[in-house]
């Protein structure tokens, strides 16, 4: 069994977007900037939001962290996004996710400009994805692709590949991604009967449920490669994910880990999309 380590790839990926940084401050031209907004205080949240920020500083880029009150109105999150839309400076901006209750999230990411949108959430990237056209691919998404290139896994070709979960985020956009691939897909989900054993018929099998250690021996074919997304805090404060990984991993070929699995790549794709704006504007 491989284990496939997110943090080792994502530093791949870190070390190729610095050395392209260097070469545009080396030209003394404007560096890549990214704008991420965070309502509130969800502990995780800020969590995720420092991360970013830190990411940003490690491959030279420069970042924005605009922090509002968790109690703002709507109107006052669509000014904001709307002044970094208006802003040359600004090539990505990311509203951390999940809003506060109060705040309609759906509406927030219609007003980003879908040229800065490098969460690939906007209506017209999604779907560009759909329809096969070029556009910002949502982070964790592009990075379980970049997962699975890493086994060796880039044409699927004649692979049954399952995904558990239906979310904007995840679960709908790698369907689509696999699919591009040439994978047959089948999305499964909390209201699909007989989960364990759709999942069991996976070459490929990505879990995006929100259900620690869901995914046990008997839900997995022998040889299939396994990207778990979840990331669940357990009691001991511990990270788990979806898929019992001590379970699963003697009969597996691969598996991403949590920690260190989907996370980080999830991060170093955010500045990849962001430097792709930055190119992009550059170019008019
Ligand atoms: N606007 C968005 N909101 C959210 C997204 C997103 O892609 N866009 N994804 C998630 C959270 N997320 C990034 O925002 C994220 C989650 C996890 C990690 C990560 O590196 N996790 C570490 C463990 C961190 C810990 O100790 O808690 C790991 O898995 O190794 C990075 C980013 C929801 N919101």
């Amino acid at each position: 069994m491989k284990t496939i380590w997110g943090n080792e790839l994502a530093k791949e990926v870190k070390d190729s977007i610095r050395s392209e940084v260097d070469h545009i401050k080396a030209n003394g031209r404007r560096l890549p900037v990214l704008a991420v907004v965070l309502v509130g205080d969800n502990p995780a949240s800020q969590s995720y939001v420092r991360s970013k920020a830190n990411a940003c500083i490690s491959v030279g880029m420069e970042n924005r962290t605009i922090t509002l009150d968790g109690d703002i109105s709507q109107a006052e999150l669509l000014a904001t996004v709307r002044a970094l839309n208006a802003d040359d400076k600004v090539d990505g901006i990311l509203v951390q996710l999940p809003l506060p209750k109060h705040l309609d999230a759906d509406s927030v990411i219609m007003a980003i400009d879908p040229s800065k949108d490098v969460d690939g959430l906007h209506p017209l990237n999604a779907g560009n994805l759909l329809t096969g056209r070029p556009g910002f691919v949502p982070c964790t998404p592009k990075g379980i692709m970049y997962m699975l290139k890493s086994v060796g896994l880039e044409d699927l070709a004649g692979k049954r590949a399952v995904v558990c979960g239906r979310s904007n985020l995840v679960g709908k956009p790698v369907a689509l991604l696999l699919q591009n691939q040439n994978a047959t897909v089948t999305i499964a989900h909390s209201k699909t009967p007989d989960i364990e054993s759709i999942c069991s018929q996976a070459d490929v099998l990505v879990v995006a449920m929100g259900r620690p250690k869901m995914v046990k021996a008997s839900w997995v074919k022998a040889g299939a490669v396994v990207i778990d997304v979840g990331i669940n805090r357990m009691e001991n404060g511990k990270l788990c994910g979806d898929v019992d990984f001590d379970a699963v991993k003697d009969k597996v070929s691969a598996i991403s880990p949590v920690p260190k699995g989907v996370g980080p790549m999830t991060v170093c794709m955010l500045l990849a999309n962001t430097l792709e704006a930055y190119r992009n504007h550059e170019r008019g």
